[in-house]
């Protein structure tokens, strides 16, 4: 079965929708971990656009379970990776245009400038993952790169319609197998919803889930009624 990282990031999208200090993504981490979280994930994008430097630094002394960054090669995200040095990082392609990730990394086609970085971090013994869509040469870059795992980005078979979702679950097996042959360990993540999931989660070989909108979206529809609740009880 796999473990179950919470990606907070959109905790601090509400937040910094206001420039306020609620939601707090670190009191988020905590619930999720009591509720049973294997780890939590967040995106230290370079626009920091929802988590932000205080947030992983917090995170970091605070997470009890795993605690997974996810981060560009951007040189100064890698030195704060460095300082940092979280339980996992999960490298990521970033564009400052996009509203989410849109593709995997691409280890094959930039093989040299990830290469430098990716050094620093495994020199430090921090576990590194790369985000990549199911193929083959990504998932072997990967490995020639020295990443000790892959995440398969889940996004083109969460977005596929219902003819085509067969045919990119079969996809995301033939990967797990494929980079478990090559000795790497296998996570998957983005776009996964209570929906999608069980199909997912059902492939024997993925060790590790990321799972963030649709978890963070349910918790606002489900805490609602609460929250008005105690505001009226104030007036
Ligand atoms: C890499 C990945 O799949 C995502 O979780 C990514 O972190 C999305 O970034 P946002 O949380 O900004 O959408
Ligand atoms: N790497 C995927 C992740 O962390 C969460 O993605 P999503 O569930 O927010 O799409």
């Amino acid at each position: 079965m796999a473990l179950l990282n919470v990606n907070i990031d959109h905790v601090a999208t509400i937040r910094q929708a206001r420039g306020t200090d609620e939601p707090d993504p670190v009191w988020a981490a905590s619930i999720c971990e009591l509720a049973g979280a294997n780890g939590i994930t967040t995106h230290l994008r370079e626009d920091r656009r929802h988590i932000c430097d205080r947030d992983v630094r917090l995170l970091k002394q605070t997470v009890a379970a795993l605690f997974n960054l996810e981060m560009s090669i951007a040189e100064d995200i890698v030195e704060t990776a460095l300082e940092l040095v979280p339980d996992q990082v999960t490298i990521v392609p970033e564009r400052r245009q996009e509203l989410t990730t849109e593709g995997g990394l691409d280890c094959a086609g930039n093989f040299k400038n990830i290469q430098k970085q990716i050094q620093k971090i495994t020199d430090k013994n921090i576990p590194a993952s790369a985000f990549v869509i199911p193929e083959r040469d990504q998932i072997k870059a990967a490995m020639d790169l020295g990443f000790e795992a892959v995440e398969l980005h889940t996004g083109p078979y969460a977005q596929a319609s219902f003819a085509e979702k067969s045919g990119e679950l079969d996809r995301i097996r033939a990967s797990v197998d494929y980079a478990r042959g090559l000795g790497l360990t296998v996570h998957a993540g983005h776009g996964l919803t209570y929906r999608n999931v069980a199909p997912v989660s059902a492939v024997e070989g993925i060790s590790e889930l990321n799972i963030g909108h649709s978890i963070i979206s349910r918790a606002v529809i489900y805490g609602l009624e609460k929250a008005v609740r105690d505001m009226t009880a104030l007036l």
